[in-house]
């Protein structure tokens, strides 16, 4: 099987590294394009244009680990229309353009392999479809966000400063090109998207309230651990009835959780389904090697003729009234927040039942009297 590879950064050069150095002959790939804007001197696979690999008849899968949304979203369409799998790693342009891919993929008969878009090396996507051959999926939550994972760990650790962690995660290749789609919660919007789209059958609304932990400190830290918590940059979806809704935010957790305790890269996501319960997936979140192990999985999968079927066919409502949550805010705009607040502890204050927006809302408007505010939703079943 031939494979073209757009975008040899970190992941890309993760997929070349593993099919080139690490797997052997016999494995039957062989990547024979790289298209990227600086070239490896002696390797002439190294290509700028695309037309190099939708022309080329020889070309079985093309892997898209260029990120971003142009040109990522027109060469995977020149791809697809030009009878190549797709594989990609690229959740910001995958959770825009997800039914149009999936109708190109299905128009021409080929595959759009996704796994690597949300959880790095975690086979999270694999295992959602797998469930639902059984089951419904009725929820799911955790972490998936490896770069969060890592500056929240290295603070809770070792009292290490919110920006010099950041600037690391980016060396180690686990950041976004623009990193506060990490801290803001983007990233986990746009894996979440994709996550519910496939876990509830549905194309998952954009309207998710999304926040991050930007204003995350040391003394936040401090604090939840006095009340035996932790804070996580954790995603949350639900299917009740006609109804699902997904939230994504910073949640403090009870110590003892499995989330609670997923260091440094790592990412703990679970699924909940009607006859297999509660099933939680862990390993790394990120990193060049595991999210390629996922890509060169998903390549392998497609050699074997699997091809993954995505079914957008269930109308839901995306309404937030299913998912009602406590909230804290740490703030010194108290005289703004809404009747009910409840003093934690200094500082600190609890608001119970609300719902998503509602409580995102009240984030935004105490973040313009004091823009240290953080907000985190409390743990709960859900
Ligand atoms: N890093 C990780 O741990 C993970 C990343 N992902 C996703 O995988 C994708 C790639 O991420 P990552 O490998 O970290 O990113 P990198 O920035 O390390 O790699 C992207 C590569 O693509 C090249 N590139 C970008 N645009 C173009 C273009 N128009 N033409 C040619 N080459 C281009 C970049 O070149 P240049 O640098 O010169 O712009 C770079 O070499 C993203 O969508 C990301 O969200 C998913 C899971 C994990
Ligand atoms: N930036 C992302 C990379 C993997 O998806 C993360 O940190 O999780």
């Amino acid at each position: 099987m031939n494979i073209a590879v757009m975008g040899c950064g970190t992941v890309g050069g993760g997929v070349v590294e593993i099919i080139d150095n690490r797997m052997g002959e016999n494995s039957g790939l062989r990547v024979t394009r790289i298209l990227d804007k600086i070239f490896r001197e002696g390797d002439n696979r190294f290509t700028s244009e695309i037309s190099d690999i939708t022309n080329d008849d020889t070309i079985d899968v093309v892997v898209e680990s260029m990120g971003g949304i142009e040109p990522a979203h027109s060469f995977i369409l020149a791809a697809l229309n030009a009878g190549k799998h797709i594989v990609t790693s690229n959740k910001a342009v995958v959770s825009q353009y997800m039914k149009e891919f999936v109708d190109a993929a299905n128009n021409n008969n080929v595959g759009l392999f996704l796994e690597a878009t949300a959880g790095g090396g975690v086979p999270w996507i694999h295992n959602l479809m797998r469930v639902k051959r059984i089951d419904n999926i009725t929820a799911f939550s955790g972490i998936i966000n490896g770069t969060s994972n890592f500056i929240i760990d290295k603070m809770e650790r070792e009292g290490s400063d919110f920006n010099e962690t950041l600037k690391l995660a980016q060396e180690k290749g686990y950041a976004e090109a623009n990193p506060s789609a990490d801290i803001d919660g983007d990233d986990v919007k746009a894996k979440s998207m994709i996550s519910a789209s496939i876990a509830f059958n549905t194309l998952c609304s954009d309207e998710i309230p999304t926040s991050g932990i930007r204003n995350l400190t040391i003394e936040d830290i401090e604090a939840f651990k006095e009340m035996g918590m932790r804070v996580r940059m954790i995603t949350r979806g639900k299917v009740e009835g006609n109804k699902y809704y997904v939230t994504v935010e910073p949640q403090v957790c009870a110590d003892n959780t499995l989330e609670a305790n997923t260091p440094g890269y790592f990412n703990t996501v679970s699924l909940t389904g009607e006859t297999i319960g509660e099933l939680k997936f862990f390993g790394a979140g990120a990193g060049a090697l595991p999210t390629a192990n996922a890509i060169v999985q998903d390549i392998l999968d497609c050699k074997d003729g699997k091809r993954p079927v995505y079914d957008f066919s269930r109308t839901l409502e995306f309404d937030e009234t299913i998912m009602d949550s406590s909230y804290l805010f740490r703030t010194k705009a108290e005289r703004a927040l809404p009747k009910g607040a409840i003093m934690i502890r200094p500082g600190y204050f609890e608001i119970a039942g609300k719902y998503p927006a509602e409580a995102h809302k009240i984030a935004e408007g105490l973040l313009v009297e004091d823009p240290t505010t953080f907000m985190a939703s409390l743990q709960k079943t859900i």
